[in-house]
């Protein structure tokens, strides 16, 4: 029987949820995967496989559940459902968590309602509960296969970051722990709409190397936008920001880049959006961003355009254009 101080939940059975239910999954200390539909988590238990993730065998250790009334016994609580169901997430299950339960946030994006960090919304529907993040880079299919990877794990409290990292921390999974909660997840926010930047570049044709000014241009409006919220300009420098944004603004592995992809190809976004399409959270984070900044009189160029045309405002060549024209400034400006 596990220890419930040591035990951990996942709520959230899609590729990310899943992935670390495979890392962190023992056969002597058991992990439980919690998604929404019973058929589903019945299938994944008797197939040992999910949809979402199929080129992976999940591990004996993982344990598939649609039943809340066990999230009790769990110490560590991880929430990898998307940005946009978080805030419900927390609402939902206040009644089935231990009191003592950390709560693990594990997903790229920004509260629509407030505009503010994800974690500051569950923190005001936990009251009580020491709340986390865990963000950087790291696609389910390598971290789910044991490929090794590294990502950030932030608490408001050094102790606790360190606590909380040392306890979801294996040896190919490493987690470095900060207390720099804002600056992590505007990383992992901006990273999203950055990364939709560079599949446009890519898929208009723009070529490599303007995608190397954007990813550097990017990462300066990112670390503008960090610093601006009370963030640490090296939390944008490290593994949740340029890490991130390193990954997903060059590989199709992303959701977001393929999206860009498709978008400068010539796509509609709103084609590319809803009811069964990939999940791409740089959208919403574009236009809730923007909103931000503007009130901050925060210059964001990239994600002002990036807000424009997911949101059908603008098309691609009249943002690029707009872009290429404005005035020449000091990089370090
Ligand atoms: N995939 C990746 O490589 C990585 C993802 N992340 C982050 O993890 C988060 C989740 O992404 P990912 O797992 O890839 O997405 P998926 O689309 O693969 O899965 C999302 C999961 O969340 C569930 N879900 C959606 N809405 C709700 C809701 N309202 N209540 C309960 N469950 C819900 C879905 O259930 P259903 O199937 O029933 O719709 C599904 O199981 C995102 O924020 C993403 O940025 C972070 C790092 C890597
Ligand atoms: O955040 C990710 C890897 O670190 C996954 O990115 P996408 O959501 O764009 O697929």
């Amino acid at each position: 029987m596990t220890d419930r101080t040591n035990s951990i939940g996942i709520i959230g059975a899609g590729a990310f949820g899943t992935a670390l239910g495979c890392v962190l999954a023992d056969r002597n200390a058991p992990v439980t995967l919690y998604g929404r539909d019973p058929g589903l988590m019945a299938e994944m238990a008797a197939r040992r496989t999910n949809p979402r993730l199929p080129s992976v065998t999940l591990p004996d250790g993982l344990v598939p559940s649609a039943d809340d009334s066990t999230i009790h016994t769990h110490g560590t609580v991880l929430f990898a459902v998307p940005s946009a169901a978080q805030a419900e997430t927390a609402t939902r299950l206040a009644p089935h968590l231990a009191s003592a339960a950390a709560i693990v946030m594990c997903a790229k994006g920004l509260d629509r309602e407030t505009g503010h960090t994800i974690t500051d919304a569950l923190a005001d529907r936990l009251p009580g509960h020491v709340i986390s993040v865990l963000s950087g880079p790291g696609f389910a299919a390598d971290i789910a296969s044991g490929l090794p990877t590294a990502m950030t794990l932030a608490a408001s409290g050094q102790t606790d970051a360190d606590r909380i990292a040392a306890t979801l921390s294996r040896k190919a999974f490493r987690l470095y722990a900060s207390d720099d909660m804002t600056g992590v997840q505007l990383g992992g926010a901006l990273k999203n709409v950055l990364a939709i930047a560079a599949g446009i570049v890519i898929g208009a044709g723009l070529g490599e190397s303007a995608r190397a000014a954007l990813i550097a241009r990017g990462l300066a409006e990112l670390t503008r936008f960090v610093v601006a919220n009370g963030g640490r300009p090296e939390t944008a420098a490290g593994l949740s920001g340029l890490g991130d944004l390193v990954l997903t603004a060059t590989s199709a592995q992303s959701r977001n880049y393929r999206f860009g992809l498709a978008v400068g190809g010539g796509q509609s976004p709103s084609e590319l959006s809803g009811e069964g399409q990939p999940l791409v959270e740089g959208a919403n984070a574009a236009v809730t961003a923007a909103k931000a900044a503007a009130a901050l009189h925060v210059p964001m160029p990239v994600t002002e355009a990036v807000a424009a045309v997911v949101t059908g405002k603008e098309d691609v060549a009249t943002v690029v254009d707009r872009l290429l024209s404005r005035p020449l400034r000091s990089e370090t400006a």
